[in-house]
């Protein structure tokens, strides 16, 4: 039986403020657009679509960083949007996040160990001694020794910053981390390190993540199951080795050819990198908060429908949920 969500969120809109049109009437912008998916203990959840997809605001609408326009965000069965304008400092332990720039969040005039004992102070954990040896513990158990205690920010590599991030979260015993773009300002074989990392401390807590990033290779190699945004809207969600084996919406089908990580042997690298220049194009407007489908103007299957009727998220006989035209009525394409 499938375990009950941790996180589950329902019809998530977040829409900012985009000044006047015209110089008067105010307009917004649907960063995300009705989106809903849900993450089970111990699971990770793959978040991926290009820039501007709406992949960090729908993490930081999670984090309680932005305002949420309409929708529901359950964690452990408690609606968060209802909670008002005060995170309760549970939930702030429970749900944490590593962001990709870590430089950004540690003070560089303070030793790293004080980003990991600062935040244990803050949630009110342990007296000065029992949070130095906290953390000492958790720079332990992602790779730091010691010695990395007492060094300064600038004095790390990004990959150590980075496990630094990784252990501030980890000392707070969360249940669920938002990995927002974390491993995507590393180079190749630091971003596997700390995939792997992030994946040993998974099996030995139990917790659960949101991994959100651009790159559809490193996504696959951590997540169990991937949701595929586009325009602020959900296009597709999957198990992970299905998702690759038949993706079904046309724009999931294009991101994976466009992924030089899906041909691993280098072999398709070439037809990989003329399908990014057909399908990844920034350049063709995406209508957001619009009726009607986010890939309409890039897709190739395009039909007069897809103009004006947005399409539902659809359950297929194979567990795996699209929002396309061609599946109307558990269709095939
Ligand atoms: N604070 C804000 N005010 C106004 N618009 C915003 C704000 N934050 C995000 N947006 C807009 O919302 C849309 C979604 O942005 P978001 O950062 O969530 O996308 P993303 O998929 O994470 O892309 P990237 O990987 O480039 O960050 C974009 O059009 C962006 O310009």
């Amino acid at each position: 039986m499938t375990p009950s969500p941790l996180l589950d969120v329902r019809d998530l809109t977040v829409a900012f403020d985009a000044g006047r049109a015209m110089g008067w009437r105010r307009r917004t912008a649907t960063a995300v657009d009705h989106v809903s998916l849900d993450v089970r203990p111990g699971e990770t959840l793959g978040l991926v679509g290009e820039s501007g997809s709406g992949k960090s605001t729908t993490g930081r609408a999670i984090l309680r960083l932005v305002d949420v326009t309409s929708g529901t965000i359950d964690f452990d069965g408690v609606d968060v949007t209802k909670l008002g304008h005060r995170t309760p400092l549970s939930y702030r332990r429970a749900v944490q996040a590593v962001f990709q720039d870590p430089l950004a969040s540690l003070n560089p005039r303070h030793v790293v160990s004080s980003a990991v004992t600062t935040s244990l102070h803050r949630h009110g954990i342990g007296d000065r001694s029992e949070r130095t040896d906290r953390a000492a513990d958790a720079f332990e158990r992602v790779g730091l020794s010691r010695a990395h205690l007492n060094r300064y920010p600038a004095e790390l590599s990004g990959g150590q910053r980075q496990r630094v991030a990784i252990a501030r979260a980890l000392a707070l015993e969360p249940r669920l981390v938002v990995c927002d773009e974390a491993v995507s300002a590393l180079d190749l074989s630091t971003q596997s390190q700390i995939i792997n990392l992030l994946a040993d401390l998974q099996q030995s807590t139990g917790m659960s993540y949101l991994f959100i990033a651009h790159d559809l290779g490193v996504t696959r190699h951590i997540s169990d199951r991937i949701a595929v945004l586009l325009g602020g809207r959900l296009v597709e969600t999957a198990p992970t080795a299905q998702l690759f084996a038949s993706p079904r919406h046309p724009y999931t089908r294009a991101l994976i050819a466009a992924s030089p990580a899906s041909h691993p042997e280098g072999r398709d690298r070439r037809r990989a990198r003329r399908a990014a220049h057909r399908h990844g194009r920034r350049d063709e407007a995406i209508p957001r908060g619009l009726p009607g489908c986010p890939f309409r103007n890039r897709c190739d299957r395009v039909m007069d429908v897809c103009h004006t009727v947005t399409p539902p998220l659809q359950l297929l006989d194979d567990g795996s949920k699209v929002a396309c035209h061609l599946y109307e009525d558990g269709a095939r394409a």
